[in-house]
């Protein structure tokens, strides 16, 4: 539905050129929320920006639904853009104009007859629950409320793409997760893609079937988002899912108990896996797991649990449960012993 070949975008500064994204190749499917997440600077703006070509590559092809937007003259681009819905994370509303006239007029510009405007805007305004704010001003709104008028205006023009451009990072965590929510509502019952920019972890968890991470203009790791979970490859990937379950135990807790066992990270997909599995180890071996941190998460689609266990006992029955829980299914990693010299888990 979305593909980026090879896209590079230069920008001339004082200092010189700067590549502000470095041949980067996307394909978002139709259907799918698609998020790319990097840090402050890596390009992520300009990178969904040249989506819609509010900022033009230097290098490279934009296809929207098939289309080549790149090599259309201005007047097509325009028509094109119709395909496009965009929301921003300071909502771009018209501080002087009501809710009804912020999502009436953009409709009006492009030429939509008056009776379906009227039509448009009451039916978005309930899909985002705003029906009892259609005459209020901006400022008598919450800013979750300016993102659902965001939504209703992007909407309201039936676009079969939404980008969100970190539409949620001005937001409280529970006005967060309800803009998430309507947003997994939308790509739902209206079938629309949605490609999203984020810094936050915890919005790709929530609502992305595939990710992209991005670093210096350079897409360093992509995958499904259960992937980059469990088999995070690059640094920076790794990081982004650390910051979700970092453990901060003391680490003379973790150095007394490595002297009576070692200590692994479990991660496991589905609550089935996981837990009985562990529970099974103290059966089975002469071992005793204590769970030191834990949590399990829901992605999109499917439980994740990532938990650091002490296995308390000798080596040898330490390294048949370690052994016994990579065949069940569960992921084992940072295995930490008090004398490495002999220990090799396959
Ligand atoms: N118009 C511009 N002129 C010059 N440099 C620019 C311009 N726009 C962006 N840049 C530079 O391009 C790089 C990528 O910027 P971009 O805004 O895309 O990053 P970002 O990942 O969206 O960052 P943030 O999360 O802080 O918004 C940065 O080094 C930025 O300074």
């Amino acid at each position: 539905m979305i593909q980026l070949q090879n896209v590079s975008k230069v920008f001339q500064t004082k200092k010189g050129p700067l590549y502000a994204l470095s041949h980067v190749s996307l394909d978002v499917k139709r259907g799918e929320i698609f998020g790319v997440i990097g840090y402050s600077g890596a390009g992520k703006s300009t990178l969904i920006r040249c989506v819609n070509l509010l900022e033009r590559p230097t290098e490279g092809k934009v296809y929207v639904g098939g289309t080549e937007l790149t090599a259309l003259p201005d007047g097509k681009l325009k028509e094109a853009r119709k395909k496009i819905g965009m929301i921003f994370q300071g909502f771009n509303l018209l501080k002087t104009a009501t809710v009804y006239e912020n999502i009436a007029l953009p409709l009006k510009l492009s030429g939509v007859p008056k009776n379906e405007i009227q039509a448009r805007v009451e039916k978005y305004l309930a899909i985002v629950g705003l029906e009892d704010k259609r005459d209020a001003y901006p400022a008598q709104l919450s800013g979750g409320q300016k993102q659902r008028v965001a939504i209703a205006r992007a909407l309201a023009h039936e676009p079969e793409v939404l980008l969100s451009d970190e539409a949620t990072s001005a937001l409280d965590p529970d006005t967060t997760e309800a803009i998430l929510d309507l947003l997994l509502k939308i790509n739902r019952d209206f079938g629309i893609t949605i490609l999203l920019i984020t810094h936050e972890m915890p919005v790709i968890q929530k609502v992305c079937d595939r990710v992209a991470v991005i670093e210096s203009g350079e897409v360093v790791e992509s995958g499904s988002v259960l992937d980059l979970f469990t088999a995070p490859q690059h640094d920076t990937t790794k990081k982004f899912v650390d910051s979700l379950f970092g453990h901060n135990l003391p680490q003379s807790l973790l150095d007394s108990l490595r002297n009576k066992g070692p200590i692994a990270t479990l991660s496991f997909v589905g609550t089935t896996s996981g837990e009985p599995a562990l529970a099974a180890v103290s059966k089975k071996f002469d071992v005793y797991p204590n769970v030191l941190s834990g949590q399990i998460t829901q992605l999109k689609e499917h439980p994740y649990g990532r938990l650091t266990v002490h296995f308390q006992g000798e080596d040898e029955e330490a390294v048949k449960a370690i052994r016994y829980l990579k065949e069940q299914g569960v992921q084992v990693k940072g295995v930490e012993w008090h004398d490495r010299k002999h220990k090799r888990i396959s």
